[in-house]
């Protein structure tokens, strides 16, 4: 791990919450102050539930918000292994963001991965092509969750999909983790994020946040993923997560 990178660990889930709303809230003032609109992008798993902070802030800019996937399973938009439906139940239902604004998979698409990644790519060329001829798209903030065997999106140890350099959407079709049919955003995307934070809670991630944070030469997924400046990467996770970790931990501020 970079030593930019800053871990806070938290008492409980509903304390990591609240500071990882804050910490959003933050990051979605300066992109709408800066440029009107605020890109994320968002994983599944465990990771939805720790955003229900959020319900019910004040500040919450719904309306700005583009939301996308980290990555998502290959599966129909209202099926229970779709990160798109977990995110939709746990949190779209319960606040004002427009219907548009969520940039799901094409579900006309899921019997042919390829094109389904090169228009889940073009739906990101659409909202960032006005930025700049960047090589990649900078999202303003990309939320990541750690597997327990040191995945994350859906970059899996050992798979060539880590050394993919050009394309800013890629497919599997062999995940380890079901089901196996996937698309995620690359390496090179999640690292030109301009800020990235993942969050882990419970005991059963302390063995892998351990090989993530102390012994990154492992090259693990997770410990892959190392932004350009300081302060880009942050980790919000819970002290049963963090129990293992020599890594410092730092004080919650913004
Ligand atoms: O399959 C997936 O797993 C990871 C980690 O999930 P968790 O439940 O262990 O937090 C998740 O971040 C990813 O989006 C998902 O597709």
């Amino acid at each position: 791990m970079p030593t930019q990178s800053v871990l806070y660990s938290f008492p409980d889930t509903a304390t990591l919450s609240d500071s990882l709303a804050e910490y959003i809230l933050k990051a979605q003032r300066e992109s709408v102050d800066k440029r009107g609109r605020f890109s994320i992008a968002i994983s599944g798993g465990s990771l939805p539930k720790t955003l229900t902070a959020l319900i019910g802030k004040t500040g919450v800019k719904w309306d700005k918000w583009h939301i996308f996937y980290a990555d998502e399973r290959v599966v129909p938009l209202d099926h229970p292994d779709s990160n798109h439906h977990l995110a939709k139940n746990t949190l779209y239902s319960q606040v004002p963001i427009p219907h548009e604004n969520i940039h799901t998979i094409d579900p006309d698409l899921l019997d042919n991965l390829e094109e389904l990644a090169d228009a889940y790519e073009k739906e990101l060329v659409r909202e960032f092509a006005q930025k700049d001829s960047a090589r990649f798209p900078v999202f303003d903030l990309i939320l990541l969750g750690l597997g327990p065997d040191g995945h994350t999106a859906s970059l899996f140890p050992g798979h060539e999909l880590l050394s993919e350099e050009d394309r800013w959407v890629a497919y599997i079709e062999d995940s380890p983790k079901p089901p196996p049919r996937r698309i995620t955003l690359t390496l090179p995307v999640i690292n030109h994020a301009a800020r990235i934070a993942f969050v882990a809670t419970g005991a059963g991630k302390a063995p892998m946040l351990n090989a993530i944070l102390d012994n990154p030469e492992q090259g693990l997924p997770a410990a892959r993923v190392k932004p350009a400046a300081p302060g880009q990467l942050v980790w919000f996770v819970d002290d049963p997560a963090s129990a293992e970790v020599k890594f410092p931990k730092s004080e919650f501020k913004l």
